[in-house]
């Protein structure tokens, strides 16, 4: 089942303010491409979410988790505060509510100005909030309503009065689109059942739907004795069970706020809602793993880190970076039998295919002994770093550590991307092969900095290889949020037809028999960096 793209229900935007194509990176030009892309300076829509919650002074959950997750998912995050709260590790120790009248200042400031995509609720401590909030909506409508039904914190303090429950099941979930209760608010909105069991948040979810929410995300972290964390979503006809890991961490403050922002920057990019679900437990589940052993404060539970993605270059601001986008404009793939058959060696092929103009090489040398392989990967590394072109090495994490290579090639089958990158570390470079959407992001979320897609054309270089097309290399380009190497019988009559479909995340090509099963390497690569410019500057 897939969900329907949100309508703007209430308030019409411009067409390009809901684009999924919006990540600022995406339109980023290549330097390579300066000299023929002057001309085109655009207006960037920004993807908006409100927060309309409390703020927390552990910095944990609230409204900085709520401006940090949408930071870290491409969304502007402008903010309504409710309520302030004394908070830490240890739990909450005071609540200060914000004035109501000043409240609805906050909301005619913002929405009566800005262009608001989604509105995210978080704590709404009583029932006059509610109504102002409601009434705000209702004077400036956006494009969907995200509400988490914050009623305790994960510390067990109440942050919310009882009285504001019918008031929100009335008023508020009516129009919402989505509603993402934990097991125990879903309990709490449906008068103290109990829920044990997957069944019991599928009758749960199937109640609150009735309230008037499009759809229902019963989160079912809480839920113990599983190895896993299970959500159940529906969307009044349907349930559909989402599965995660669980992490083992105390570090899981604020991942309730964080899950509802996350759907809600998503919303604003313009995904589907299930879409728009499914990312954002991911986000969770993966700032949850690469924050497990940080610690903040002394108490029993800590918060996470949003931004684990500035760790990894190339968003390591501060250190060297160490990837250039632009660096994949004509990636040569070396093929150990191909050089064979031409009586190359691997290094001289190597050294050919820089002298005409590779930007990039990765040795994929799948009937080499390893000891062999790593003695030709050890001396490649000095020819690459005379010429300043970055050498990576496909599948085989073990030779890239042994003779220091730039980074590691790998495929969906082979040692996944966020392994690969523990096991390199934060300035390494690291490539995956995507052929579709969900495996673009993936490798996104796993800390990759590029990915290959293809095949676009036909190959005998790699065995079942499928053909994607022009239209599955555009799908994938359009939702990856990494830059794109396409891959796949590419050749000097095709190449400027891939280049000159003009996607701005796609930054060249990879090839391996239009450059070494040839005699002339360098001859060969000369020409298809030719073409590859031509063909950028007519874009
Ligand atoms: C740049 C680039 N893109 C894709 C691949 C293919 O990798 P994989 O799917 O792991 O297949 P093998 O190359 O290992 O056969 C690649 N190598 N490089
Ligand atoms: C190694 C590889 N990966 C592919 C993918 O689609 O991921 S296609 C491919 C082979 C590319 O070789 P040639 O340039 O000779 O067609
Ligand atoms: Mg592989």
């Amino acid at each position: 089942m897939s969900s329907a793209p949100l309508q703007p229900i209430l308030r019409p935007h411009p067409p390009s303010s809901i684009s999924s194509f919006s990540s600022p990176r995406r339109t980023r030009p290549s330097p390579l491409a300066r000299p023929c892309r002057l001309a085109a300076a655009r207006e960037m829509p920004w993807p908006h979410v409100l927060t309309v919650a409390g703020s927390d002074s552990g910095g944990g959950a609230g409204i900085q988790a709520d401006v940090k997750a949408c930071a870290a998912l491409g969304a502007y995050c402008s903010s309504v505060i409710t309520a302030v709260t004394a908070q830490n590790t240890a739990g909450v120790q005071g609540v200060h509510l914000v004035p109501e009248e000043f409240i609805r200042k906050q909301l005619n400031s913002v929405l009566s100005d800005m262009s608001v995509d989604v509105v995210k609720t978080g704590m709404l401590p009583s029932v006059g909030i509610v109504q102002i909030l409601c009434e705000s909506l209702r004077k400036f409508p956006v494009k969907a309503l995200v509400v988490d039904p914050v009623m305790v914190s994960t510390s067990g303090d109440s942050l919310s009065d009882p009285s504001t429950l019918k008031n929100y099941r009335d008023e508020l979930f009516a129009m919402a689109d989505i509603v993402t209760p934990n097991v125990k608010e879903a309990s709490k909105l449906l008068g103290g059942v109990s829920l044990h069991t997957v069944s019991d948040m599928r009758d749960a979810a199937a109640s609150i739907y009735k309230f008037g929410p499009r759809y229902v995300l019963v989160k079912g972290g809480d839920m113990p004795d599983s190895s896993e964390a299970i959500d159940v979503f529906y969307d009044g006809k349907e349930f559909i069970e989402l599965r995660g890991h669980r992490i083992k961490t105390r570090n899981t403050h604020g991942t309730g706020c964080t899950l509802a922002s996350s759907i809600a920057a998503e919303l604003a990019k313009g995904s589907t809602m299930l879409h728009a679900v499914r990312v954002a437990k991911n986000f969770v589940e993966s700032a949850l793993d690469h924050s497990k052993d940080l610690t903040i404060g002394n108490g029993p539970q800590g918060p996470f880190d949003h931004l684990f993605r500035l760790k990894f270059p190339p968003y390591n601001i501060g250190s060297q970076q160490r990837f250039n986008p632009d660096s994949l404009f004509l990636y040569a793939v070396t093929d150990s039998r191909m050089n064979k058959k031409w009586g190359h060696s691997i290094e001289d092929a190597v050294k050919a295919a820089i002298e005409g103009g590779a930007t990039i090489v990765q040795l994929r040398e799948k009937d080499v002994e390893s000891r062999e392989f790593l003695e030709a990967a050890k001396a490649c590394v000095e020819i690459c770093k005379s010429s300043g072109v970055p050498l990576l090495i496909n599948d085989r994490v073990d030779i890239a550590l042994a003779c220091n290579a730039d980074g590691v090639h790998v495929g969906q089958s082979d040692i996944s991307a966020r392994k690969v990158r523990e096991l390199l570390g934060p300035g390494k470079i690291i490539g995956v092969s995507c052929k579709t959407p969900a495996q673009a992001e993936q490798a996104w979320n796993d800390g990759a900095d590029y990915i290959g897609c293809g095949g676009v054309f036909p190959t005998t270089t790699k065995a079942n290889n499928p053909t994607l097309g022009f239209e599955g290399l555009k799908t994938v380009c359009l939702a990856s949020k990494l830059p794109v190497v396409a891959i796949g019988g590419i050749n000097a009559t095709n190449a400027g037809s891939v280049m000159e479909l003009g996607i701005p995340n796609l930054k060249g090509v990879a090839v391996v028999s239009a450059l070494f099963d040839r005699e002339h390497v360098m001859a060969e690569t000369m020409n298809l960096r030719s073409i590859l410019t031509n063909a950028l500057c007519s874009v």
